[in-house]
């Protein structure tokens, strides 16, 4: 038995978005699906039961940072992380590689692993692949990431087909050295930068390997939203129907939609939780800097149209009042309040997916939301 068993529902008729659900050993995902970010074993701000209020299936948690602390032996110990955070529904980890690039200093690639200095003490790791997944099969996460190295951008043609090829091989070397197949589905990552052949290349490569799903890598590090989205269709394009995407490090809600239309079914992204703690909101007519002047007499909620716990109960004059007396309650209504605007997104996408209406959804969104259409 497989740990994940990912269903097609439904395509969409004029794109290719897809309805599909998502059985894992801690239940049942619907996708397309948004995932929180926990960096270190915690959705910021937010309490287990808050996360499955506002409809949380699955939450993100990272390898690089639970390595360096607690120390991945600890949770263990602790009976993994869905014990050790008290999570019972999915976690997803990613492998580390993005984070030591985007997070730790003197770092040195070799084909064997890669070197690099703690962004907590400065102390001198190596990580392999063999390495990473050790850490994730202790970890316990229901999906695991292979071990890859995420081109920068912009990064001239050879380099990013040397890249590609190391990810090619380290997610080789993670594949054999998985053993807990049963319980833990471990994913490839496409890489190739914005390189049409490197992508075609990367993507039938990791395929013949036959993972149970794959990521697509290597984007949102700064290059255009167009190429984005263009990398996304020509790669999802050489990935097999009846398994999950998932596109990482997005997004915002326009390329939540947009990476739908496209063929994606998983995201994640840090900016509804940070952005939050800096007093910014996601509303249904775009974003709201709720800790500016003109709100300080404003008792209407951050948003007419939510229903969550935050709109029902507190207007954007109090919660502007949290922020200017930097009270910790600020960032947890904001954060309840961004994150659920997400997880609401995608239900209403999903939704638009089964009516066949996922173009007029996106047309009436991005209208009312402030987008300029394509
Ligand atoms: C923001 N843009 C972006 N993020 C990317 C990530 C990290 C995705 N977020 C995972 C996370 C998990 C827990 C805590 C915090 C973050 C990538 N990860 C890997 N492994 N490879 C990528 O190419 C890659 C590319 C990315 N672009």
């Amino acid at each position: 038995m497989a740990a994940i068993k990912y269903r097609l529902i439904k395509k969409d008729s004029r794109t290719n978005a897809r309805l599909g659900i998502l059985e894992t050993p801690h239940g049942v995902i619907e996708t397309p699906v948004f995932m929180p970010v926990g960096t270190q074993a915690t959705v910021k701000a937010m309490t287990p039961e808050e996360l499955k209020e506002i409809g949380a299936t699955i939450i993100l948690s990272n390898t690089y940072h639970l390595y360096l602390r607690p120390g991945h032996k600890i949770i263990e110990k602790a009976g993994g992380l869905h014990r050790f955070m008290n999570w019972d529904r999915a976690i997803l980890t990613d492998s580390g590689g993005f984070q030591i690039f985007s997070l730790s200093s003197l770092r040195k690639i070799k084909e064997e692993g890669v070197e690099f200095r703690s962004h907590i003490d400065g102390s001198k790791h190596f990580f392999t692949p063999e390495k990473v997944i050790e850490i994730q099969n202790a970890l316990g996460s229901d999906i695991i990431m292979s071990f890859d190295e995420c081109a920068p951008y912009p990064a001239d043609y050879e380099y990013v087909k040397n890249s590609m090829e190391l990810t090619i091989k380290w997610a080789e070397r993670g594949k054999k050295a998985h053993k807990n197949t049963e319980k833990q589905a471990l994913f490839g990552i496409v890489q190739g930068g914005i390189y049409e052949d490197l992508r075609k290349e990367c993507a039938q490569r990791l395929v013949e390997m036959d993972f149970p799903g794959y990521s697509i890598g290597g984007l949102s590090v700064g290059e255009p939203k167009n190429v984005m989205y263009d990398i996304v269709d020509l790669t999802t394009e050489y990935l097999p129907e009846n398994k999950p995407r998932y596109l990482m490090g997005v997004g915002s809600p326009d390329d939540l939609i947009e990476g739908v239309i496209r063929g994606v079914d998983m995201f994640d992204c840090v900016l509804p939780t940070r952005i939050a703690r800096n007093g910014t909101v996601f509303t249904s007519k775009g974003k709201l800097i709720v800790r500016d002047a003109p709100y300080a007499e404003d008792f209407s909620p951050l948003d007419e149209e939510c229903d969550c716990y935050t709109c029902k109960n507190y207007s954007r004059a109090y919660i502007r009042h949290l922020f200017k007396a930097n009270e910790i309650l600020a960032a947890r209504l904001a954060t309840i309040h961004n994150l659920y605007f997400l997880i609401k997104l995608m239900e209403r996408i999903r939704e638009a997916i089964r009516q066949d209406r996922l173009l007029e959804f996106k047309k009436q969104f991005f209208k009312k939301y402030g987008y300029k259409e394509e």
